[in-house]
């Protein structure tokens, strides 16, 4: 052997000595692994045999490192929800338990970005920087923790601000019908704050994934998305994470709210997360309970929504105000999820499909809906004006059912009519067009001091377009006054009301578009061809929406063209007459634009007359059903009415049924209030 042969030699008897040594040293013990087995996978859920120390809700791996998490413990087995999917686990394959509970990334990292309900991005702009982990599941503050709800949390969306205003902190529901604008709501809650500092969190549980594409394109076009998360498990991905997907929103804006800042969170919908958390607690053998909900479905939307809070100064300040929600079915508000979470909540904001097709949107029904803390919030001068519209609207809405059946030829009434037909013409509002505060207390002052009255409301939206720049430079004064916080006094209200009968002067001079936006068109004749009118809940956007219905009051004209969806059995459809309970030609209810004055029969899509009265809703059109002859118009929901069969949607019908020939148990509900109980199917 030569020297340089001995060298390697000399190195690997040190590695081997070194190695030696520290084998020595090591204390060995058998550590024990608990391995557990699958034993069945199937929808979603793995039972799994052979763990019996699993916790609930602990984290389990799987084979290929997929993970689930323990739903259900029963004696000899875990019910586990997968949350990466079933691919690759099967019957016997190991399975370890973790010790840990689900958790997701929280931080500034998340800004913008769109990540699933387990934090992992999804909008490919690489890997999500987490300042840290926290679990999905986490303790609600305690009272001591919270402060009372006492800063507005501005929507910008003038029915909602002025009458059933929100606090930063509170609760609310947004409940409705199917395509009744729930998720428009709330994105404009969302894309609202770009004048604020507010966090957004926005939460799709089992939507489509058009729908939630839509929503991201929306607040990235219009809103402040460089301060918005999005969570995504569309109807497509494992229930698993479709159920953990609110608490991981939660999660995620828990982290500002911790941190002294302001967060928004919109769960879109918790209608479908309870679908969600039926369809496992069946597969895991929970007993079922109401309409096969197991027991626990309150307790699991009461633990997510407590979390939504106003924290005290000793906790930061921080709050979180929580969107929630929930789908109602043909208007029945008494169903068991709704009721739970209005239940929860703090309020509710109700969305009326009869609204929605009369193209009053947002279709807030004012006579159902409620804001239970925010009120105290409001802005002083927000609510120094807005305190008389909700009463002369609701005033409005009885005596317009009133004058449906004719006389009422009072000048009083007469006037409180023109009122209201102004108060709902400016209730109605696009999408992505939020009004800052000073901009609706402008417009509500202007309102109650009659200012508007010359100008007629089928021009309102033109004056809301140009009322934000028209004041800030003709009032530039008074809305520095108005950001300062403070109230409205007489001379701040009178240079606002002055600005605003300026605008409104100079739009009433000039002449108008010539077809009716909102609120009542103006000639006889102008509406929307039938073909071009989508049934009801399924209006397009923007623009081809707002002008079937209210555009398309023709009056005095008989209805037009073209059957409703669904067809109309003889007799029922839209008659032209403005008569109560006039004569039914007969002929099919046409899509849109249910002629003037009074409708009667069911199944036509109408607007708004020039005189006020509400068209024929086409409800129940498209199930094919119609009412008899002359039965008088529907009311909209919140008004008063005696009417006899009322066309209103009731599945349990079969389509093209004769309303009048066998009334269903909905149309025997009584229809004198427009409260709860006269929903379909909430007298059942
Ligand atoms: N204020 C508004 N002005 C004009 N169009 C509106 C308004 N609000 C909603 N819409 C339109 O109504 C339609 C339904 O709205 P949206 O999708 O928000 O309803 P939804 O109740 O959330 O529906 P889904 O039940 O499918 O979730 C959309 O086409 C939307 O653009």
């Amino acid at each position: 052997m030569t020297t340089d042969g001995e060298a390697p030699l000399g190195r690997s008897d040190a590695w081997l000595a070194d190695g030696r040594s520290r084998l020595a040293r090591a204390e060995l013990a058998p550590e024990a692994e608990a391995i557990g087995r699958v034993e069945q996978v199937s929808d979603g859920i793995a039972r799994v045999s052979g763990l019996p120390q699993v916790r609930l809700n602990e984290l389990l791996r799987f084979e290929g490192n997929r993970l689930g998490f323990a739903l259900s413990l029963d004696a000899d087995t875990i019910g586990a929800v997968l949350l990466d999917g079933e691919e690759g686990i099967h019957a016997g394959a190991p399975v370890r338990g973790t010790g840990e509970v689900v958790r997701v990334p929280v931080g500034p990292g998340l800004l913008g970005r769109v990540v699933d309900p387990l934090g992992r991005p999804i909008d490919g702009k690489g890997p999500v920087e987490a300042a840290s982990h926290e679990p999905v599941e986490r303790p609600a503050p305690a009272i001591i923790e919270r402060d009372l709800v006492a800063e507005p949390m501005e929507t910008g969306i003038l029915v909602v601000d002025a009458l059933f205003a929100l606090g930063r902190g509170q609760r609310e529901l947004i409940v409705g019908d199917r395509a009744t604008g729930k998720t428009s709501v709330a994105v404009d809650a969302i894309v609202n704050q770009k004048r604020s500092e507010v966090i957004c969190v926005y939460v799709a549980v089992g939507q489509r994934a058009t729908a939630v594409a839509r929503v991201v394109e929306a607040v990235r076009a219009h809103g402040a998305p460089e301060r918005c998360i999005f969570v995504v498990a569309p109807a497509a991905t494992a229930p698993g994470l479709q159920w953990i997907a609110p608490f991981a929103g939660m999660t995620m804006a828990e982290h500002f709210r911790d941190a002294g800042q302001d967060a928004l969170i919109v769960i879109d919908d918790l209608t479908k997360h309870a679908a969600t958390h039926r369809e496992l607690a069946l597969l895991t053998r929970e007993p079922p309970g109401r309409e096969a909900y197991p027991g626990d479905v309150f307790y699991v939307h009461a633990r997510l929504l407590e979390r939504a809070a106003k924290l005290s100064a000793a906790r930061g300040g921080g709050s979180l105000t929580a969107l929630p929600v929930a789908e109602t079915d043909a208007g029945n508000l008494s169903a068991y999820i709704p009721t739970n979470l209005i239940s929860i909540t703090d309020g509710q904001i109700v969305l009326g499909a009869r609204l929605f097709a009369a193209n009053q949107r947002p279709a807030v029904d004012v006579g159902l809906s409620v804001s239970r803390v925010g009120g105290k919030a409001q802005r002083k001068a927000l609510r120094a004006v807005s305190g008389r519209v909700r009463l002369d609207y609701a005033q409005f809405l009885e005596l317009e059912m009133f004058t449906r059946f004719g006389g009422m030829s009072d000048t009083r009434v007469k006037a409180q009519i023109a009122r209201g037909e102004r108060i709902r013409a400016l209730l109605t509002q696009p999408r992505f067009a939020g009004l800052r505060m000073a901009d609706q207390v402008a417009l509500l002052a202007a309102l109650a001091d009659g200012a508007l009255d010359s100008l007629p409301p089928a021009r309102f939206s033109e004056l809301r377009a140009r009322l934000p720049g028209h004041l800030d430079t003709t009032a530039a004064a008074a809305l520095t006054a108005l950001g300062d916080g403070s109230g409205l006094d007489d001379g701040l209200r009178a240079a606002l009301v002055a600005a605003v009968a300026a605008l409104a002067a100079d739009l009433a001079a000039s002449p108008g578009p010539g077809d009716g936006t909102e609120g009542g068109a103006p000639g006889p004749g102008s509406g929307a061809p039938p073909s071009t009118t989508p049934p009801a809940g399924s209006a397009p956007d923007g623009g081809a929406s707002d002008g079937s219905a209210s555009g398309g009051s023709a009056s005095g004209g008989s209805a037009s063209g073209g059957s409703a969806p669904g067809g109309g059995a003889p007799g029922g459809g839209a008659p032209g007459g403005d008569e109560p309970g006039g004569s039914a030609p007969g002929g099919r209810a046409s899509g849109g634009s249910a002629p003037g004055g009074v409708a009667s029969g069911g199944g036509a899509l109408g607007g708004r007359a020039p005189d006020g009265s509400t068209a024929l809703l086409g409800t129940d059109a498209p199930h094919g059903g119609s009412a008899a002859p002359g039965t008088g118009a529907p009311p909209i929901p919140g008004e008063a009415a005696a009417t006899g069969s009322v066309p209103v949607p009731n599945p349990a019908r079969p389509a093209g049924a004769d309303v009048s020939a066998s009334p269903g148990p909905a149309d025997a509900a009584g229809t004198s209030s427009g409260r709860v109980s006269d929903l379909p199917g909430s007298a059942r």
